[in-house]
């Protein structure tokens, strides 16, 4: 199955669509105020709605409150919520849509209990841990971390971008990545350029 393409982070309607048209999978918004690539209600429903069909929506929360996550569900088309904080299993699930979990990988990270701890989540995302950062730090980590078996697929994330990901996809075969720093421009502003040479590198290896 071909490796699925996330990439997170859009505040712009215009590069939401020129990514969509360059063939990735799936969008990620940013519902965390503290981000510099945070969205609001308004921006999100007109990037969604700017939309081509089958794109998926991804929300992404770290340790926001149920009103929160509630309020974007009720006024956004989301399709998956990802939870970059350190949500509970039980709180994941609660909303009852299909989830993702982040976790910030660091060595001793005990990947295979996290993972069976949300064995219903769509998928375990990996990203790099950076002290008082929550992600979207654009850091890289020592992927020989990730154990070969994990009970959920594999979203790799952390630091890829055009140069590396080919090396990524190669030595992890997950099933997916997810970028944001890597095809940006400037915070929240992506460059269609790294998005087609993201999406042409990560095609190459895995063919
Ligand atoms: O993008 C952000 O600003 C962000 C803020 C807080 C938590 C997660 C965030 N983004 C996610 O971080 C990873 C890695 O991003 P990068 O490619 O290293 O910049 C990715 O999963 C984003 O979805």
């Amino acid at each position: 199955m071909s490796v699925r393409i996330k990439v997170c982070g859009f505040t712009r309607v215009e590069d939401a669509v020129a990514a969509a048209k360059l063939g990735i999978d799936a969008i990620g918004l940013v519902f965390y105020d503290k981000s510099p690539r945070h969205v609001g209600i308004a921006q999100a429903q007109a990037i969604i709605a700017a939309l081509p069909p089958f794109v998926t929506v991804v929300a992404l929360f770290v340790n926001a409150s149920r009103e929160e996550v509630e309020n974007v569900l009720a006024q956004c088309a989301i399709d998956v919520l990802q939870f970059h904080g350190e949500e509970s299993p039980e709180f994941c699930r609660s909303f009852h849509r299909p989830y993702l979990k982040a976790v910030r990988v660091q060595p001793g990270a005990d990947l295979q209990t996290l993972a069976a701890r949300y064995h219903d989540a769509r998928g375990l995302l990996t990203d790099a841990f950076v002290e008082g950062a929550h992600g979207g730090t654009g850091k890289t980590f020592d992927w020989t971390l990730i154990p070969p078996q994990l009970p959920l697929p594999l979203i790799l994330s952390g630091g890829l971008d055009e140069h590396n990901v080919a090396d990524a996809v190669r030595r992890v075969r997950p099933a997916a990545v997810d970028v944001s720093s890597g095809v940006e421009a400037g915070k929240g502003i992506k460059s269609p350029q790294r998005v087609a040479d993201f999406v042409a590198a990560v095609r190459a290896a895995q063919n």
